[in-house]
């Protein structure tokens, strides 16, 4: 059982792939309503503890609890993403044929008709919630531009809106800045900010100056463990940091 401030606890975790140890005694505990920022060096393990927390991956050993009660080792990837846990991988997949906004009509949350929805048939809940994640997404003054046509930034920020409209309560976000322009960089971070406001996230990135805006708590991993945790400053200073990953 963990803690009722905790929206995700992983203790102990393991997985090996060929004899080999991608997640190695992992343990990592992020409290609701947290942004927290995961660094490391490529092969730390960071997408496959990500593709355990979404039931991609099953642990060989450890223990994994969401939400309270939630072991996430006994769900499937569907059961998980209806628990309230949503993933953005690194490269956007939007429905490029369709508007921003029908793109977040097409993703929300609940019983709709995809006919309905593109029929604009939208009772007042969901259109202000539409607006509403439009806003947040930085979307707004774009909503009816086919998704085709928008930045390869604001079709991250859109896939974040669409994840956002599913409701989660813990968001995963690999990589989001990747490929962006600086300035796109820097909202991001804002977007990021505000999302934070109403939901737990998980950010992978190595973009150390974004991680620094963030402000938050981080965790660098390597050789699938933790090898330092703490504010950027505490571990950036950390020696065995530099070693692996910032001095590189
Ligand atoms: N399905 C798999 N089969 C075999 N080895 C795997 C598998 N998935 C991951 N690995 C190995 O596990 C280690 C951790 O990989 P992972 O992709 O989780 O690292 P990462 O921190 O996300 O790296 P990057 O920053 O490059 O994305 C790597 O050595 C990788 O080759």
């Amino acid at each position: 059982m963990t803690n009722t401030n905790t929206i995700l606890y992983l203790d102990g975790v393991s997985v090996s792939f060929d004899g080999f140890r991608a997640i190695n005694n992992l343990s990592l505990v992020l409290d609701r309503g947290e942004m927290r920022a995961i660094i490391g060096p490529n092969g730390a393990g960071k997408t496959t503890m990500m593709d355990i927390i979404t039931g991609k991956t099953r642990p060989d050993t450890g223990t994994v609890y969401f939400d309270g009660t939630h072991d996430l080792t006994r769900y499937d990837e569907a059961d998980i993403a209806m628990l309230g846990i949503g993933r953005k991988f690194q490269k956007p997949t939007v429905f490029e044929s369709h508007t921003v906004e029908d793109n977040i009509a097409l993703s929300l949350k609940g019983p709709r008709t995809v006919l309905s929805t593109l029929l604009n048939r939208r009772s007042a809940d969901d259109a202000r919630r539409i607006d509403e994640i439009l806003a947040t997404i930085r979307l707004e003054e774009r909503r009816d531009e086919l998704a085709c046509n928008l930045s390869h930034g604001q079709k991250q920020w859109l896939e974040i809106g669409m994840l956002l409209a599913q409701d989660p309560k813990l968001l995963l976000v690999d990589e989001p800045v990747a490929g962006m322009t600086d300035a796109e960089t820097e909202e991001t971070v804002r977007l990021l900010k505000d999302v934070a406001k109403r939901h737990s996230v998980i950010v992978v990135e190595h973009d150390m100056h974004f991680v620094r805006e963030l402000g938050v708590k981080v965790t660098c991993l390597h050789e699938g463990s933790v090898l330092s945790e703490g504010s950027l400053d505490h571990v950036s200073q950390d020696p065995r940091v530099i070693e692996v990953y910032l001095g590189r």
